[in-house]
């Protein structure tokens, strides 16, 4: 596999995200304009599948919403009771009654506000919980071709951002919009109970409402699209100077990429600002709406007091509902485009869940339970992309406890072959066998097991020394893992790290040489103990006593094990029982170093171009 390919394991996660979640600033009624669902059904319904396992907690949450949607539209009728009934009549007895229910009401409303905020929170982080554990038990589970054909920044960013964007809307949202129904739904019964003409009379703003933010909308929407590029454009080049750093710093591009990233900045800078400008006019515009509905019902309100035909306590009652009824009409336009980003949201991430899994074993796949190493390779043929050959008709057999060198040219096809033998990917046609069994009869995991792979640029994980080693057989004690880290020559230098086998590796290592990470590389393998190798020779960066360190480990657990080794070392392709000379998918020669001198062909050549000088 070419190094770039390879290292893309490690790279970071992106800086930031896609873009913000919605809700978070004050340009939230309109984010993500682009971020629609494609199936809204389906998204629904498997978001349904997640919430109907709180369906009783949901149940509870929604009656509680359901029974202060109702305080808040029954509290304006006492207003009317408390100044019709007691207040013009001057019964002021009656009066602390009303006042002692209407406190009554507000102080339930708000402990049912808070017990219903709880409940959602509850269901919303524990949905967010299991879909998280779906999710990332169904990345261990893809297969390779994902990791290799997809950004591995998307696939982070939808495990987090996606989510979160999920858990914050639904929690903030489903609440608010089921509210807001009630609220707007009851308010309207209640006042046209009350007075229908009143009732006209509020409705008035509402067309006027509509079209002033619609107009608002449009534009600000433009801009906010512009805003998220440009986000996206400053977060590449975030992502790739930490990536690229060394790259940055060795061919001196520090001022460029200042340069580049300031340009980006200035126009984010200037979109952003319209943007939220823009969007900064609604809020006072509906609150002058709220206001010009108030004056309208207070000027029609007196009106129809003088007339006689209504009370001061209707138009008192009236302006609060006045205000209870615009309030989440504005509240259920803002949450529709919160959701729908949430719904978009969702979707990406149960695009990565509906991802094909790893193919399941044959049903009558078998365990293997010792194994001798022999493998054979019949007519293997082998494409990555339909319709363009990789490997093309190779087969070679491979005794126990041979050393088969893999050699050739760049992209010739070596790591392919090693793709295959773990089968990372499948063959088109053929037959790889390990010990005469078809490795499409063997389970997975056990074909796995009884293969040990070292390659060039091993991940480490971030923790101890001690644990990486470990990651070779988890039930091994301390004890073996030093043992092993013996036979690996890794002991020495584990000794004069800060806290010996307790030091714990940041960053997948990179803060120790490529040498020292691969005799820990080593170490795992030895620990492991596979019948199978599968080595990567480093070729470069290696200092020459590392190096010596690591043949010398490498000779060691090549020992009594079928081993193939992608070889760079003279000395390995020398002393292997068979070198297959790869080129372009085909193995061209094969035969010992010897045999193969003597054809004085692909080989030969290839042995005087690199090696002839040393
Ligand atoms: N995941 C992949 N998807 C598509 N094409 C791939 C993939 N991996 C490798 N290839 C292609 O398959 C061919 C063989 O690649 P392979 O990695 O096996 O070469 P190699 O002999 O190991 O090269 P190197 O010595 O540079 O590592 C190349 O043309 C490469 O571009």
């Amino acid at each position: 596999m070419p190094d770039e390919r390879r290292k893309e394991v490690q790279t970071p996660p992106p800086a930031f995200g896609p873009g913000p979640a919605p809700g978070r600033g004050p340009g939230h009624r309109f984010s993500h304009p682009s971020a629609k669902p494609k199936d809204l059904r389906n998204t629904l319904r498997r978001l349904w599948k997640y919430f109907s396992s709180y369906k009783s907690m949901l149940a509870g949450v929604f009656f509680l919403i359901f029974i202060s949607s109702i305080i808040s539209v029954v509290s304006p009728l006492l207003i009317k009771k408390a100044i019709d009934d007691y207040i013009v009549p001057g019964k002021f007895a009656g009066l602390v009654y009303v006042i002692f229910a209407m406190v009554l009401l507000y102080v339930l409303n708000s402990v049912f506000a808070y017990l219903q905020g709880y409940g959602m929170m509850k269901i919303s982080q524990q949905v967010v919980f299991n879909i998280r554990n779906d999710m990332f038990a169904k990345l261990q589970r893809l297969p390779v071709k994902i990791f290799d054909t997809r950004a591995h920044g998307d696939l982070m960013s939808r495990l987090t951002n996606d989510i979160d964007v999920v858990n914050n809307t639904v929690n903030a949202s489903v609440t608010s919009i089921f509210s807001s129904t009630i609220t707007l739904v009851g308010s309207a019964i209640v006042m046209l109970l009350i007075s229908p003409i009143l009732t006209a009379c509020t409705l008035l703003v509402v067309p006027l409402m509509f079209f002033l933010t619609n107009l608002i909308a449009k534009n600000t929407r433009k801009y906010f699209s512009q805003n998220q590029k440009l986000l996206g454009k400053l977060n590449g080049i975030i992502e790739e100077d930490i990536t690229g750093q060394k790259v940055i710093k060795v061919f001196t591009r520090e001022e460029k990429e200042i340069n580049k990233f300031i340009e980006i900045n200035r126009d984010l800078t200037r979109v952003g600002t319209k943007a939220q400008i823009l969007s900064g006019v609604i809020p006072p515009l509906m609150n002058m709406l709220n206001n010009f509905a108030f004056i309208i019902v207070a000027a029609a309100g007196g009106y129809l007091a003088l007339k006689g035909s209504v009370s001061v306590g209707v138009i008192a009652s009236f302006v609060q509902y006045a205000r209870q009824f615009v309030r989440p009409l504005n509240e259920l336009a803002n949450q529709f485009n919160q959701l729908q980003s949430a719904f978009a949201a969702a979707e990406r991430v149960f695009e990565i869940m509906d991802e094909e899994k790893e193919k399941e074993n044959e049903k009558d796949a078998i365990e293997l339970a010792s194994i001798k190493g022999e493998v054979e390779f019949k007519n293997v043929w082998f494409s990555y992309k339909q319709g363009e050959m990789v490997l093309k008709d190779v087969s070679f057999h491979a005794k126990p406890g041979q050393t088969i060198a893999l050699v050739g040219p760049t992209g010739a096809g070596k790591t392919t072959i090693v793709n295959l033998l773990t089968r990372f990917y499948d063959i088109d046609r053929g037959q790889i066998l390990i010990d005469g069994i078809d490795i499409r009869k063997i389970k997975r995991e056990s074909l796995r097991k009884s293969l040990g792979i070292v390659l060039q640029d091993t991940y480490l994980f971030s923790e101890s020394v001690m644990e990486n080693i470990r990651y070779g057989k988890l039930t091994a004690t301390d004890d073996e893992v030093i043992k092993a880290a013996k036979i690996a020559n890794a002991h020495e230098f584990i000794k004069h790290l800060p806290h010996g086998y307790k030091t714990v590796l940041t960053d997948g290592g990179a803060d120790l040489s490529q040498g020292q990470r691969q005799l820990l590389a080593l170490a795992r393998a030895i620990l492991s103990s596979p019948a199978i190798l599968i080595l990567d020779e480093a070729t470069s960066n290696i200092d020459t006593r590392t190096e010596k360190h690591v043949e010398d480990a490498m000779l060691k657990l090549m020992q009594g094990r079928t081993s193939f080794v992608i070889a760079h070392r003279l000395s390995t392709i020398r002393n292997a029982d068979l070198i297959l000379v790869i080129n372009n998918g085909q193995i061209v020669e094969q035969g010992t170093h010897e045999e193969l001198l003597q054809k004085r062909g692909f080989y030969y050549n290839l042995y005087m171009s690199q090696f002839a000088v040393v």
